[in-house]
């Protein structure tokens, strides 16, 4: 017999997914990945569910569990004491945590503000990840009005709702969650290492400071290849195994929808669906002359792949929450995860002439206040908007901006919040004649044939594992370098004179290509093209323009103001315009150009006649169409404080020894790729044995490599 939980969460799964075809209907995928969530749904009411709820279980969502309630003063405060309370079970805080409890002798708390991911088939299923997009597991927020971008705000999935304001009221808070797993439980999945020469210019930014070489791509390499398990394919023979991983460090049980597997595997490998676009964008581009590279992970950073993912042999999402912590992670006495939980602020002891950090006050689901106490230490993994926003609200920042907002100085920082970097990208839609059947994924089925393609496409997820329902969207790469004079035409060159060399080294990337086999706007929720499409992207990774996150009130629940000054050089600009001609003439090389329809021609929506626009018109072009790549970065560098550094290399923020920062806020520049795989911290010779090594790597594998 069902049980009225089993009845509940389907019926809530049901509304789930008629809301998204009703109201949604522009995701990407969403309609098969809907039916196909549906079905799993099924099967799971089928299927035993111990360790579901075992796992639930072990996340406490109820803050009571974890720490004291701040009732009406602060003498009815009695916190519960922790050696080490991480902020944040995104991405790397997921990391941090487990590792860190590896010794039993250290007592860690991890607060996250949202859910498990666990349970979330719009997680689980490559695809579906944009359905996540605009909903109540991400902050949904927009960055301010972009003058060099069109005038428009842009979408940044991760933060509050747009233009609201959240009350700290107790009866009625209005917390919008994220995940446990931050971003990895919502990305696009590609597994990148970057150009290798990227770490070794982080540790020229370190100028001779202690621990600065551990951050060398020579001792990076070692834990990259520990944290991987690949999986060799036959489709893409010719990747070196011996210079991938194959162990990879963590097996965990079973999840909830997928009743007949019993591992999850920290993979990387070739499992994602390679639409006929893919394989023939990677031939046109070789066609240009973009080489193929069996294998980007390499130290051969340059040239067109498939692209390698984090899903795993099973055609599921790998996140930190699935990989990190298992359920026997979780059932350590001294480790406790909340959920649900939103930091407010951390608090200092400013009595001696160096500040504490001691304790974090955060907020429950109902909105009560609750104060945990950290001994030793402070750990930030809030992710690069939210980790300068924490900084600023407990008065670490730049003192004039702390003080236009009330906020008692701590520590004057003024790099906390600045030198915000992303990774802007142009989008370029296509007419596809060939009506491959993700080429019509990117809208709601209309038709018998189409339907029966979604369908179709299910029952391959359901049966094998494989097909299109398991595209990370991203499905080939091409990574070039912007002054390759092989690559673009003559007067592609004209304003070369002007524009400097932002790559790390001569052998490192500037500029990312990539194709979807699906045409999207404005992260899939943009106006729909109907009929068939592909799009080609380009994206640029060392941009010269860089922003800001500042505050935008004294009170953490106001969502922060995100600036990161989008195009606002030449350089950037005139980069985007030379990449976007370069992603025309591939669209016009074979066998792409065989795709394509003619009928685009005709309609402006499309990019078929990008070759004939002048520069005018193709500048005009880019800054309508730029959007994030989602990588926002370096808004509390690594680097000395005297160059508007924010934390040493031992992650340790200037002036505050017992507070650190793990996430992608400590880059000291941005990478030339993907941000996930990098969020990689490490201490040395700090002497602090158990949290030294659990920070040296968050996703890679933090122990020696034997
Ligand atoms: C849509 C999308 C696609 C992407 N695709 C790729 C890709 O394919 N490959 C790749 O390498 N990278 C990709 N990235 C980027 C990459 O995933 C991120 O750079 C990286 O995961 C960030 O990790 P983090 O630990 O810094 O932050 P996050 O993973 O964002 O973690 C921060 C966590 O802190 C929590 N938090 C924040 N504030 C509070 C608070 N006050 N109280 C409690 N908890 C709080 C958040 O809920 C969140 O869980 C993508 C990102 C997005 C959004």
């Amino acid at each position: 017999m069902l049980s009225l939980a089993r009845v509940r969460s389907v019926a809530e799964l049901l509304a789930m997914l008629l809301a998204s075809v009703r109201t949604r209907p522009l995701k990407l995928l969403g309609p098969a990945a809907a039916v196909s969530a549906l079905v799993l749904v099924l099967r799971h009411l089928c299927a035993r569910r111990a360790h579901t709820q075992a796992y639930t279980r072990a996340l406490a969502g109820d803050a009571a569990r974890v720490a004291r309630r701040i009732k009406s003063g602060d003498e009815e405060y009695d916190p519960e004491e922790y050696d080490v309370i991480v902020v944040g079970g995104g991405t790397a805080g997921c990391v941090v945590a487990a590792r860190l409890s590896e010794d039993p002798s250290i007592r860690v708390l991890l607060i996250e503000a949202g859910e498990s991911s666990r349970h979330m088939v719009f997680s689980q299923i490559p695809s579906a990840f944009a359905s996540l997009f605009h909903g109540k597991h991400e902050y949904n927020f927009y960055t301010i009005p972009q003058p060099n971008a069109g005038g428009k705000a842009k979408y940044w999935p991760r933060g509050t709702l747009r233009y609201s304001r959240y009350r700290l009221d107790a009866n009625n808070c209005s917390m919008v969650a994220k995940l446990l797993g931050g971003c990895s439980s919502l990305n696009a999945m590609i597994f990148h290492h970057c150009a290798p020469s990227d770490y070794d210019e982080w540790v020229r930014y370190q100028k001779g400071a202690e621990g600065a070489e551990g951050w060398s791509y020579s001792e990076f390499l070692p834990y990259f290849i520990k944290f991987e398990n690949f999986h060799p394919s036959e489709k893409f023979p010719l990747v070196d195994p011996t210079l991938r991983g194959s162990g990879g460090p963590v097996a965990s049980e079973s999840p909830p929808l997928y009743m007949h597997m019993e591992l999850i595997e920290p993979a990387a490998g070739y499992f994602g669906n390679a639409a006929v676009h893919t394989m023939n964008f990677i031939e046109a581009c070789d066609r240009v002359g973009i080489p193929r590279n069996p294998d980007l992970n390499t130290k051969n950073a340059l040239g067109v792949s498939k692209t390698m993912t984090t899903i795993d042999s099973n055609g599921r999402r790998v996140t930190t929450e699935t990989a990190y912590l298992t359920r026997k992670v979780l059932a350590r006495p001294n480790l406790k995860v909340v959920t649900k939980a939103r930091v407010l602020r951390i608090v200092f002891d400013v009595s001696s002439e160096t500040p504490r950090a001691v304790s974090v006050q955060f907020l429950d689901e109902q909105g009560k206040r609750f104060e945990a106490k950290a001994r030793k230490e402070v750990v930030l993994s809030a992710g690069a908007i939210h980790t300068p926003q924490l900084l600023m609200l407990s008065g670490v920042g730049p003192a004039a901006h702390l003080a236009e907002h009330g906020i008692p100085v701590v520590a004057d920082l003024p790099g906390v919040g600045a030198h915000l970097m992303d990774h802007p990208t142009i989008d370029l839609y296509f007419r596809d004649k060939t009506r491959a059947l993700e080429a019509g994924m990117s809208h709601t089925p209309k038709g018998f044939m189409k339907t029966l393609g979604f369908f179709r496409a299910m029952l391959q997820y359901q049966l094998t594992r494989r097909g299109p329902l398991t595209t990370n969207l991203a499905e080939a790469v091409a990574f070039i370098r912007s002054s390759d004079r092989s690559l673009f035409l003559k007067d592609e060159f004209i304003p070369d004179a002007e524009l400097e060399d932002t790559s790390s080294a001569p052998d490192a990337p500037d500029i990312e290509l990539f194709s979807s086999p699906m045409a999207y706007t404005e992260h899939g929720y943009g106006q729909p093209f109907d009929g068939y499409t592909f799009g080609l992207h380009a994206t640029l990774l060392r941009p010269t323009s860089t922003g800001t996150i500042r505050l935008s009130s004294a009170d953490p629940l106001d969502p922060p103001i995100i600036d990161p000054n989008y195009l606002s050089t030449r350089h950037d600009v005139a980069l985007l315009a030379r990449a976007a001609r370069l992603l025309a003439r591939i669209a016009y090389t074979e066998p792409l150009a065989g795709m394509l329809d003619p009928t685009g021609e005709a309609e402006p929506a499309f990019n078929h006649k990008l070759l004939a626009l002048d520069d005018a018109a193709l500048e005009e072009l880019v800054r309508a169409r730029v959007e994030t790549l989602y990588h926002p970065a370096c808004t509390a560098r690594m680097a000395p404080a005297a160059d508007g550094g924010v934390v040493d290399p031992f992650l340790r923020v200037h002036g505050i020894p017992n507070l650190r920062v793990a996430d992608a806020s400590v880059f000291p520049t941005i990478v030339a790729g993907h941000t996930a795989l990098e969020i990689g911290t490490q201490t040395r010779s700090d002497g602090w044995g158990s949290v030294r090594e659990s920070l040296k790597y968050t996703i890679c594998d933090h122990r020696p490599p034997s």
